[in-house]
């Protein structure tokens, strides 16, 4: 349903805020700050400027990642409440301009990507972006229940480009952030999609509390959340982070699972336990990566 604001707004000209919701802000700035965690975990000393740079980089290719997101579902963001006033469907921004925007964006950021930092983490940029956009949006989105399970390899890949960008290679550490961040995406997406399968199904997408029903998405986010769980806590084990990331790591895991286990218990007319565990999937994320940042052992001296 159309708000009077949306209708009010529709048809005024774009401002630089249109084309800063076309980066999707808030979403991305997570998405960053695990790059950011990524780049400043890895060995050695990165110069301040260069490690800078390559924060811009990625966030300037995670928000031309948005705008074109933005610009392939334009047709579904208008039949969704939750996205009928960002710009396109709010005729604030053309499809074609969200197009030019998105990828003079994302090609500006792979150039200067390979061009300051490595050719390693540029090509993984692009890669990412691709993942997002291509396999994620225009491929499996409307196709498949597992769209959002395959597709979210795409939003793990942050921390592996800020590692990568530090040091020009890859590594068990980063592949061990980008896992964390794979088993988090259906917890988090699950829980918010569970109180939004109406909008889902009127919209023709064909996630997984839509195709599956209550139960079975409640189940899976269990599943997702103890594994979670158990694989956050390998930084630890593994001695490239304390025993205050270890400590951390399960007191937070086991929120995830114990809210997970709330909503796997909640009916059709329960919302708060799904709210309650999207809302804390983001402070999750936020903590696991802030205190890992904090407490990551320096990396020549193993525990
Ligand atoms: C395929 C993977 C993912 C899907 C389908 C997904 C989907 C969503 C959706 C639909 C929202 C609703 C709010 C909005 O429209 O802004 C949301 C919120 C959010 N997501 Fe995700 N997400 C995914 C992965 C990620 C990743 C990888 C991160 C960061 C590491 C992230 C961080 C956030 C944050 C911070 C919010 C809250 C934004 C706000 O305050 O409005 N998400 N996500
Ligand atoms: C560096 C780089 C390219 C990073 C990209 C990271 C990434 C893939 C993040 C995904 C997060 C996200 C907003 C998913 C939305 O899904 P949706 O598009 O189905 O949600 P919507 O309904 O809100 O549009």
């Amino acid at each position: 349903m159309q708000t009077n604001r949306s209708i009010l707004l529709r048809g005024r000209y774009a401002t630089v805020g249109d084309y800063v919701a076309l980066t999707k802000p808030r979403v991305m700035s997570l998405v960053v700050f695990t790059a950011l965690v990524g780049l400043m975990v890895a060995p050695g000393d990165i110069d301040p400027f260069a490690g800078m740079a390559a924060i811009l980089c990625i966030a300037a290719g995670a928000g031309a990642a948005g705008a074109l997101n933005m610009w392939y579902d334009a047709d579904i963001d208008a039949v969704m409440a939750r996205t009928a006033m960002r710009p396109i469907p709010g005729g604030r921004v053309s499809r074609s301009e969200a197009l030019v925007f998105g990828l003079t964006l994302g090609v500006c950021a792979v150039l200067a990507l390979g061009t300051l930092l490595n050719l390693a983490a540029a090509a993984l940029l692009a890669f990412t972006i691709f993942f997002y956009v291509v396999v994620y949006t225009m491929w499996l989105k409307r196709r498949t229940p597992q769209n959002i399970v395959i597709g979210g390899a795409a939003g793990a890949l942050p921390p592996v480009i800020g590692w990568v960008a530090a040091t020009g290679n890859g590594g068990i550490e980063p592949l061990i952030l980008f896992l964390i961040i794979f088993l988090w995406t259906p917890p988090h997406f699950w829980a918010l999609s569970l109180n939004l399968a109406g909008e889902y199904t009127r919209a023709g997408v064909p996630m997984l509390p839509v195709v599956a029903g209550r139960a079975e998405t409640g189940r899976q986010i269990l599943l997702y959340s103890v594994f979670l769980a158990l694989i956050s806590l390998l930084p630890w084990a593994l001695g490239f982070a304390g025993a205050i990331y270890g400590a951390a790591a399960a007191i937070l895991g086991a929120i995830m699972v114990f809210l997970s286990s709330q909503v796997h218990r909640s009916d059709d007319k329960q919302r708060r336990p799904a709210r309650r565990l999207f809302a804390f999937s983001i402070l999750y994320l936020v903590l696991l990566f802030g205190v890992l940042l904090m407490n990551a052992t320096p990396y020549a001296q193993p525990r």
